[in-house]
């Protein structure tokens, strides 16, 4: 049976899957077979993979010198795959890229021209971009007969109307690629893919889902469609992430350049990788760290996350002239039921009230029944939609 791999790099984790193909089939034919990540890249790494019938297939931590980035990461579970599935017959690859650029309105099949418009858009999406692109220029040396597939977290925003997609600054710089693309796409369309199966009542309405990750996004959902994003040019904007500022005042950066003397590349390694909530406590970029401490630094820089979303939500219900629902996703939006609850508190005023034992339960529902706006957890899955893509580039290609 011939095999999809899938390759997404976020900004603390390497996530992977293989997916048995049946190209008759389509979509439908798509049966996973091994899921893995390595997560915690950066404070403590642990390589996971589960098989198809969720049996381990491995689970290894690593100290941070062991693994002390994302490259080592990839060369870590690159060796673990090869050394474990030498039987796999590979159809195609899909690989998730953060940043598409103007072209990028759907996913594409690599080809040399594509990988070098790619690698323009590195300055834009520098923690993510070289991730991505690396495994795609290995494997099109390796094996240059495998079909590639790129496919950008951007493209699922494109359908943002001319005000969601601009920035009050001289049209030219529009016209030159300066917009509010949005990040992670492909998340959100997984989400808005499933919501007519899971709440069909609310799939046609007016949501906000909160991708809460290490790195994190809010989008505005109409009838499925993405009106706007809380990112924009670049993975920078928005709500604060685990070492990204979220939003700041541009004002902040002219003083670092000329109340401080820094450059550019002292800027964007401070905005990349000091800031958000390892910058505010100081001590971790991590959630799950950040929960277990007693230091007020880690409790402030938590309440700061919180606060931030819940004024994002005022903002992008106002983009969609009123809220009919809520859905947290992502690692710290699927796992951390304290996060879920005291956003909801600060929801409060909009009628959002929570059911405490399904907040903890992690039902798919967790808001109450007297509850004016639903809430829901869903579990996001960004390679389930990069092989959907892969598949349905490959086929309309007629590479199979
Ligand atoms: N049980 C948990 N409680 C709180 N936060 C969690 C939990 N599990 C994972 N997280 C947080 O989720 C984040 C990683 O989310 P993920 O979506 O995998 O990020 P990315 O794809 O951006 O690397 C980290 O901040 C991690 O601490
Ligand atoms: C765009 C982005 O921030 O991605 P991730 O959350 O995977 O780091
Ligand atoms: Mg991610």
């Amino acid at each position: 049976m011939q095999t999809i791999l899938v390759v997404n790099a976020g900004s603390s984790s390497l996530k992977f899957q293989l997916f048995e193909v049946d190209p008759q089939q389509g979509a439908s034919g798509l049966k996973r077979q091994l899921k893995g990540q390595v997560d915690g890249v950066g404070s403590r790494p642990r390589l996971r993979a589960v098989n198809w019938d969720g049996s381990a297939a491995t689970d290894r931590t690593f100290s941070t010198d062991e693994m002390p980035d994302m490259a080592t990461a990839m060369t870590v579970a690159a060796d673990w795959l090869r050394s474990t599935q030498q039987h796999v017959d590979l159809f195609a690859v899909g690989h998730r890229v953060v940043h598409g650029g103007p072209a990028g309105d759907q996913p594409r099949l690599v080809t040399p021209e594509v990988l070098a418009a790619l690698e323009r858009c590195i300055p834009l999406a520098p923690l993510h971009q070289p991730h991505n692109l690396a495994p795609i220029r290995v494997l099109a040396a390796r094996r240059p007969d495998l079909p590639q597939v790129a496919c950008f977290d951007t493209a699922f925003h494109r359908s943002h109307g001319p005000l969601a997609d601009h920035f009050a600054i001289p049209l030219a710089l529009y016209e030159e690629g300066v917009r509010r693309y949005g990040f992670h796409g492909l998340s959100y369309e997984y989400i808005a893919s499933r919501l007519p199966a899971v709440a069909p009542d609310i799939a046609r309405g007016r949501v906000v889902v909160a991708h809460l990750g290490s790195g994190a996004s809010m989008c505005a959902l109409d009838g499925g469609r993405s009106i706007d994003s809380t990112m924009s040019f670049t993975g920078l904007d928005g709500l604060p992430m685990g070492t990204r500022p979220g939003q700041i005042d541009p004002g902040v950066i002219l003083h670092l350049m000329s109340g401080k003397g820094w450059d550019a590349a002292a800027i964007e390694r401070f905005l990349y990788h000091e800031c958000g909530l390892k910058g505010l406590s100081g001590i971790s970029n991590d959630m799950r760290e950040l929960e277990a401490s007693d230091d007020p630094r880690a409790a402030f820089a938590v309440d700061y996350f919180v606060y931030r979303i819940a004024l994002s939500t005022g903002m992008l219900a106002a983009a969609l002239g009123g809220l009919d629902a809520f859905v947290f996703t992502a690692g710290i939006g699927e796992n951390s039921a304290s996060i879920r609850a005291r956003v909801a508190e600060r929801l409060a005023w909009l009628g959002v009230r929570l059911d405490v034992t399904a907040n903890a339960r992690r039902d798919l529902r967790i808001s109450a029944p007297d509850s004016r706006i639903p809430v829901l957890v869903m579990p996001t899955d960004e390679e389930l939609m990069i092989a959907r893509h892969t598949l349905a580039v490959v086929t309309a290609q007629g590479r199979c």
